[in-house]
């Protein structure tokens, strides 16, 4: 029997996301037909900024307000989302926001390791940018392979950016680093004669960052979408704001919260300057750490992809932790090929794995 349109409006109305994904059916869904599809960029008090038309001349930011039907679907910086009603963009008006798009990666976190509520931090990023100081704050290992075990479950390549090397040579930490696979840029502050990037942290300090290392950092986030974490204090805002500046100076619509600094404690996407189109970093306050509860033992291991070859002498279910009788990760210290830099590779993996709960909380806490 053929639905007359009024049944079709009916059935839309009390359709229910689908239990297996958060994407309606396709049969679900005929009235957005004529839905825009935009990038959030920012999330603020149940109001979703997207971008439309992105990189033409009719590019504009609209305010959305979310559709009942999205239920508790929760709506981050990074995700396409299909808007209906008032997408002018114009003054105090708001569109619908109605479908939440698939998603290429998905950034998530627990608050701590035993809690199992999942908080969705950003979607659709390629890199996951970890910033640490060199000193002033201390950097910590635990942080950081927390971040790249995070990066890994999602899909997401980790890069790792050192500031403050002009404080203090950030070498003997990155020893812990340098043998994997992973991107690290070194920036630092150059003196005022030299040829440096101006960027005014949030704080309103100015420091004049080198050159060189910022644009290495540019051409890693080339036509990427990027989300950058760091604990307070390590420069952070100075670094995307070097990248970003040119932007929120002349007025483009990176000025998207219309506020001289980002207060909110949402992610904020922000397009980076001189580079292609597409490239765009998610600034993400208030994420000092990741929480793993959500993670698979196995892809802790895994994300130290340094011990993964060891681990794969062990006999079949060992755990790896350190009350393992046998495990081949222990005859690796013990025979001296695993070096100072594998012993402490060994400690951080087996931190996350839960082994050692109260040095963990010890170094939580201090962060
Ligand atoms: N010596 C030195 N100082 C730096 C460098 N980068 C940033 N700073 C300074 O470090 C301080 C903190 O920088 P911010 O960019 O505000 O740090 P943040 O990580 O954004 O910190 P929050 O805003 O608290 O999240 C500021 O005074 C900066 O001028 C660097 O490479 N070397
Ligand atoms: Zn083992």
């Amino acid at each position: 029997m053929a639905r007359n349109t009024e049944d079709w409006e009916d059935f839309t109305v009390r359709a229910r996301p689908n239990k297996k994904g958060t994407r309606p059916r396709t049969k679900d869904r005929p009235a957005y037909e004529d839905a825009l599809i935009g990038r959030i960029i920012t999330v603020d008090r149940g109001r979703y900024r997207a971008i439309l038309d992105e990189d033409s001349a009719q590019e504009r930011i609209v305010i959305a307000a979310r559709a009942r039907e999205l239920r508790r679907n929760p709506v981050v910086p990074g995700d396409f989302v299909a808007l209906v009603g008032d997408t002018s963009g114009d003054p105090d008006t708001l569109a619908r926001l109605v479908r939440i798009e698939n998603r290429s990666t998905l950034l998530r976190r627990s608050a701590d390791d035993t809690d199992p509520v999942e908080r969705v931090v950003v979607a659709n990023v390629d890199q996951l940018v970890i910033v640490v100081a060199a000193a002033n704050p201390e950097p910590r290992t635990g942080f950081i392979d927390r971040a790249i075990v995070a990066a890994f479950d999602a899909g997401i390549s980790p890069l790792l950016c050192i500031t403050k090397a002009d404080v203090r040579d950030p070498e003997p930490f990155l020893e812990n680093y340098r043998h994997l696979d992973i991107d690290i840029v070194v920036s630092r502050t150059t003196d005022e004669t030299a040829t440096g990037i101006d960027a005014r942290s949030a704080d309103g300090l100015s420091a004049r960052l080198a050159g060189t290392p910022v644009e290495a950092l540019r051409e890693h986030l080339a036509s990427k979408v990027s989300v950058v974490i760091g604990h307070s204090g390590v420069g952070k805002s100075t670094l995307v704001n070097a990248l970003t500046g040119a932007q929120r100076a002349t007025g483009n619509v990176n000025a998207v919260t219309g506020r001289g600094r980002h207060t909110s404690s949402s992610a904020l996407a922000l397009r980076i300057d001189d580079a292609p189109a597409g490239s765009w970093i998610i600034d993400t306050p208030g994420i000092r750490s990741f929480g793993l509860a959500l993670v698979d033992p196995e892809n802790i291991l895994n994300a130290f992809a340094d011990l993964v070859p060891v681990a794969n002498r062990c006999a079949r279910g060992c755990t790896h932790k350190a009350a393992e009788p046998k495990c081949a990760l222990d005859a690796w210290v013990a025979s001296g090929e695993a070096g100072t830099v594998g012993i402490a590779r060994l400690e951080s993996y087996r931190r996350l794995l839960g082994q050692d709960e109260e040095t963990e909380t010890k170094e939580l806490g201090s962060i």
